[in-house]
């Protein structure tokens, strides 16, 4: 299905329910191509959840919530017991694992399951309305934190990683969702916008929504930040997360890790900014966060053409973590958390 998507605003939703299948923007196609895919069956969503069709913490989240609605409406049509579509649940719950977004929405919106269609959609929709509320948030508290720590007048040089739009979350964004605020007051000078493996998600899909948006920015190689930062052209960095442990250890983005080192050397901000479904008060530090391996040819290939000699092996995690003495600032909607100065998730998120 090809339509025209415009970002912009929290109207541009990644998941949509259709009153009979999920309907999700294919973020392996943009900005080049704006299409929908139409989800009807339990190993499509995987599939594309796999594939990074829908891809970002609360955007998988949500297309999680939704599986269970797709789930029940397929053990319907094919005469799955309830156990049978519990099992099938499970595999949407397992798709990936590290953002933990993905199962403690599609555990919510189970918790609604014996009450049938109606109620497990109810509390998808929930999950999606709030979702967006938070990021509105995050926005407004990450806006005021930093504009008071950095201290100048003049817009601020603003360094991100990955996307963390409106097409990762339910609308609006995280760390996008404070560049918007920061922009929307006219406190944005350029966002450098690193361009993230393995699938271009910040050239292909930050600087689209930048771009539909008017904010200046760079697209420049992951290997680009720590110089750019350490040159004095950033004024602060602001990154989404997968997983935050109870200690402020944060799994996000492979490449993130690099970037905190350069901050904490250059004596800038490093912030954080996910909701607290985003936080894992149960996993106690970044050791115990599972980290996802994806294939090979993820980095072994370059558009499908083998670049790297034959007997070479690939390693590719689509994540590191954090510590959280890097995290100057974790910014949820309930405000800001100074991590590296002791205020641990542990302790005030309980
Ligand atoms: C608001 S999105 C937060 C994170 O999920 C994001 O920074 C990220 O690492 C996404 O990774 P991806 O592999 O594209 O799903």
């Amino acid at each position: 299905m090809s339509q025209e998507i415009r970002s912009g605003s929290e109207e541009l939703s990644a998941v949509q329910w259709t009153g009979a299948s999920l309907a999700l923007i294919d973020q392996t196609v943009l900005p080049h191509r704006t299409e929908t895919m139409d989800v009807r069956d339990v190993d499509t969503l995987v599939d594309a959840i796999q594939r990074l069709v829908v891809r970002g913490a609360p955007a998988i989240g949500a297309a999680g919530a939704y599986g269970v609605a797709l789930a029940l409406l397929q053990g319907e049509r094919e005469g799955w017991s309830a156990d049978e579509i519990r099992a099938a649940v499970a595999r949407v719950r397992e798709a990936r694992p590290t953002a933990v977004n993905l199962m403690v929405c599609v555990d919510r919106v189970m918790t609604r399951f014996d009450e049938g269609l109606e109620a497990v959609l109810e509390e998808a929709a929930a999950v999606q309305r709030e979702d967006v509320e938070a990021n509105r948030a995050m926005g407004a508290h990450g806006a005021d934190w930093l504009l008071e720590r950095v201290g100048v007048e003049r817009p601020l040089r603003i360094l991100t990683h990955c996307n963390t739009g409106a097409l990762a979350t339910a609308g609006w964004g995280t760390a996008l969702g404070v560049i918007r605020e920061l922009h929307a007051r006219g406190r944005v000078e350029v966002v450098y916008a690193d361009e993230t493996r393995p699938l271009l998600q910040g050239s292909r899909l930050t600087a689209w929504e930048l771009a539909q948006e008017g904010i200046p920015h760079y697209v420049q190689a992951d290997g680009a930040a720590a110089g750019t930062i350490l040159r004095g052209e950033v004024d602060a960095a602001i990154v989404g997360a997968d997983r935050i442990a109870a200690n402020g250890d944060t799994a996000n983005k492979v490449g993130t890790v690099g970037v905190a080192l350069a901050c904490a050397d250059a004596g800038i901000p490093f912030l954080v900014a996910a909701p607290t479904t985003t936080v894992d008060l149960a996993t106690k530090t970044g050791d115990e966060i599972h980290i996802e391996l994806r294939g090979e040819d993820e980095v072994l290939e370059w558009g499908g053409v083998r670049t790297a000699p034959a007997g070479s092996r690939g390693h590719n995690p689509a994540f590191d973590v954090t510590p959280g003495r890097l995290v100057t600032g974790l910014v949820t909607e309930r405000g800001v958390l100074e991590v590296s100065a002791g205020q641990l998730p542990g302790e005030r998120l309980g």
